[in-house]
């Protein structure tokens, strides 16, 4: 199986990285600052599973090479129009393209672009970041489970080929009956860590040692739950249990990557993370939901900040 791994940052890197050692056929679609540091220091991983170091091989824009049998897309969801262009030329008929993204809307995007025959579900549980040098930390968890399937469930033969490929790898693969239902469960639950870790701008355990946290945080979780239940996606009992565990852990140095994006002055992924739920609830007409609407306006106003204090440089 030949894949094209679009973005060598935290989790391309990573899922890319550890299939790269495993000996797997892969090939990175970075740009030009990225590439120049993967020709000059190679990947590196370090990791709670053990460190990597390996030289893959990389393309650019407008030279991708291929064909490709999957492509696994990790860009964040603000880069997604572009890497979208970029794939275009590579997407043949027998083509998966599988997306880490948080989140749910560049389902939709993706499969207007490219159709839905193309796309499958996916779900990242790892929380990792690139460091200075470009290496992948993956110091904050021991979680690096990557997870896919069919939009429209059921197991289907690629997704039991993508799960073969990827056996040997260092990272937990799973080949998901029900992906559309874990992307969201992934969603409510990462929506409500995002939107209470940036606006309380601290981790659940200082959220939860702060008069008011626990509410916050179970008050946002249950918002974003309704969102998801008028969207036809209840949660289920058991996901429900083990995210307020959790989501209500004394002491847990749990934060979302968004948070760790503004604490870097780096974009973040608001709108489409906290922004698109809010705009389902309103069309689905769920109301009380004024932590989910702050949160957004939070982040929305980091952003706005940002471009406006760059655009005045
Ligand atoms: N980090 C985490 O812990 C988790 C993240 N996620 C989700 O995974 C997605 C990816 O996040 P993450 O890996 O952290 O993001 P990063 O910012 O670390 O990596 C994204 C990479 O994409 C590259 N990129 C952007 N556009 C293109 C393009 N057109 N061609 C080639 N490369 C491109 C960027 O490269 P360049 O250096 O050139 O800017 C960057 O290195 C997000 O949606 C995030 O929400 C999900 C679970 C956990
Ligand atoms: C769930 C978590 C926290 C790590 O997998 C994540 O997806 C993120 O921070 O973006």
């Amino acid at each position: 199986m030949r894949v094209l791994v679009v973005g060598a940052g935290a989790l391309g890197g990573y899922f890319g990285g550890r299939l790269v050692e495993a000996g797997r056929d892969v090939t990175f679609l970075v740009r030009h600052r990225r590439a120049e540091q993967i020709a000059r220091m190679g990947l590196r991983i370090d990791s709670l599973h053990g460190n990597a170091h390996v030289n893959p091989r990389t393309v650019q824009a407008g030279n991708l090479g291929g064909p490709y049998d999957l492509i696994l897309l990790a860009v964040k969801a603000y880069s997604l129009d572009a890497a979208m262009d970029d794939i275009a030329p590579v997407i043949g008929a027998g083509t998966a393209i599988l997306p880490v993204l948080n989140g749910m809307r560049h389902l939709d995007l993706l499969a207007a672009r490219f159709g839905p025959e193309h796309v499958l579900g996916g779900v990242a549980q790892i929380p990792a970041t690139l460091g200075p040098e470009g290496q992948v930390i993956h110091r904050l968890g021991p979680d690096h489970q990557l997870i896919f399937g069919e939009v429209s469930g059921g197991l289907s033969a690629r997704v039991r080929a993508i799960l073969s490929m990827c056996d040997g790898a260092t990272f937990l693969p799973r080949a998901s009956d029900q992906i559309l239902r874990e992307m969201w469960e992934k969603w409510v639950m990462l929506a409500t860590l995002a939107g209470v870790s940036c606006l309380m701008r601290g981790t659940i355990g200082d959220i939860l040692a702060s008069p008011g946290g626990r509410d916050a945080i179970l008050s946002l979780f249950g918002e974003c739950r309704a969102v998801a239940e008028a969207a036809g996606h209840a949660s289920r009992p058991a996901f429900v249990d083990a995210v307020t565990g959790m989501l209500t852990k004394e002491g847990s140095l749990l934060t979302a990557s968004m948070l760790r994006d503004i604490e870097r002055e780096a974009p973040a992924e608001g709108e489409h993370v906290l922004g698109d739920m809010m705009q389902r609830a309103e069309t689905l007409g769920v109301v009380g939901t004024p932590i989910l609407r702050l949160a957004r306006c939070h982040v929305g106003t980091y952003d706005a900040r940002r471009k406006r204090e760059a655009a005045a440089q």
